[in-house]
């Protein structure tokens, strides 16, 4: 379970009046959920995510991760903390100058595990996202959602519980993008990792999430679960995200 207690987080400086990204939000995320987090540009998704494994510090409130608290631990403690959670990003970020599996290798030549074993865990975890075969590429000979696939492979070698997941097919094209989100949805069902998707792609969260929460102006406005419905007759024009989401083409219902 992913945990916000009243979660604030502002930047600039006092003097010159400081912005708030994201105010007193508390928010639970179960165990094993895929969960999205949509709303206009600026409304602090990215923020909250970052807050989640602490990339972000927040200014008051509470930030529990498989019953730890982050913002009770010290920078050796969050370390630790940080390896049982992944995360992934739109542009991908991986290390240009390292093939494939030296970017897999990365955290766990950072935790300290011997090359054989490493060796062993990088080519698991490739074999999972379905790239072994270009192991000895270059990002730069890669598609993106091969990309992202080494970016995943990445994510899950310290087998993390969670997978933040932040505008993760936002650069790439509808077919790839789906490629992507099986990934994703396999990484759920078969390792019972909890996902959390920052996407403003109301088509992702539609084929993938199960519980969506809507962010407007650094607040939490809305909170909503998926499930499959019988299509509505004469559906209003849909409004809100909660209305995209429900309403269009009378697929979903809470
Ligand atoms: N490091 C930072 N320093 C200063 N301001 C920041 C920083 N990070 C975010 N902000 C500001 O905080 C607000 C929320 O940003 P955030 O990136 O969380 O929003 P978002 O909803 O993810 O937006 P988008 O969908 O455009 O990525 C914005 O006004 C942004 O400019």
């Amino acid at each position: 379970m992913i945990s916000l207690h009243e979660v604030s987080k502002s930047y600039g400086q006092q003097r010159n009046g400081r912005l708030a990204a994201v105010q007193a939000v508390t928010l639970k995320i179960e165990d094993g959920s895929i969960h999205g987090i949509i709303g206009p540009s600026g409304a602090g998704k990215s923020t909250l995510l970052r807050l989640m494994n602490m990339l972000e510090s927040p200014d008051t409130g509470r930030v529990v991760v498989e019953g730890k608290d982050l913002t009770a631990m010290g920078e050796a403690q969050l370390r630790e903390a940080r390896r049982s959670i992944g995360m992934i990003f739109q542009q991908f970020n991986l290390l240009q100058n390292r093939t494939v599996s030296g970017n897999v290798s990365i955290p766990l030549e950072l935790a300290g595990m011997p090359k054989k074993e490493r060796a062993e865990r990088v080519r698991e975890c490739l074999q999972f996202v379905g790239l072994l075969d270009k192991a000895d590429e270059y990002p730069s000979a890669l598609s993106g959602g091969q990309k992202q696939r080494v970016a995943i492979a990445r994510a899950l070698t310290n087998s993390p519980k969670v997978l933040l997941c932040d505008e993760p097919t936002s650069s790439l094209d509808p077919k790839t993008t789906n490629d992507i989100l099986a990934v994703l949805r396999h990484v759920n069902e078969s390792l019972g990792v909890t996902i959390v998707i920052v996407t403003h792609e109301m088509n992702v969260v539609a084929q993938i999430c199960k519980q969506v929460s809507v962010m407007e102006d650094g607040r939490l406005t809305d909170s909503f679960t998926l499930t499959k419905r019988t299509p509505a007759v004469n559906a209003p024009r849909p409004k809100s995200y909660r209305e995209q989401l429900l309403g269009t083409e009378g697929l979903y219902d809470v």
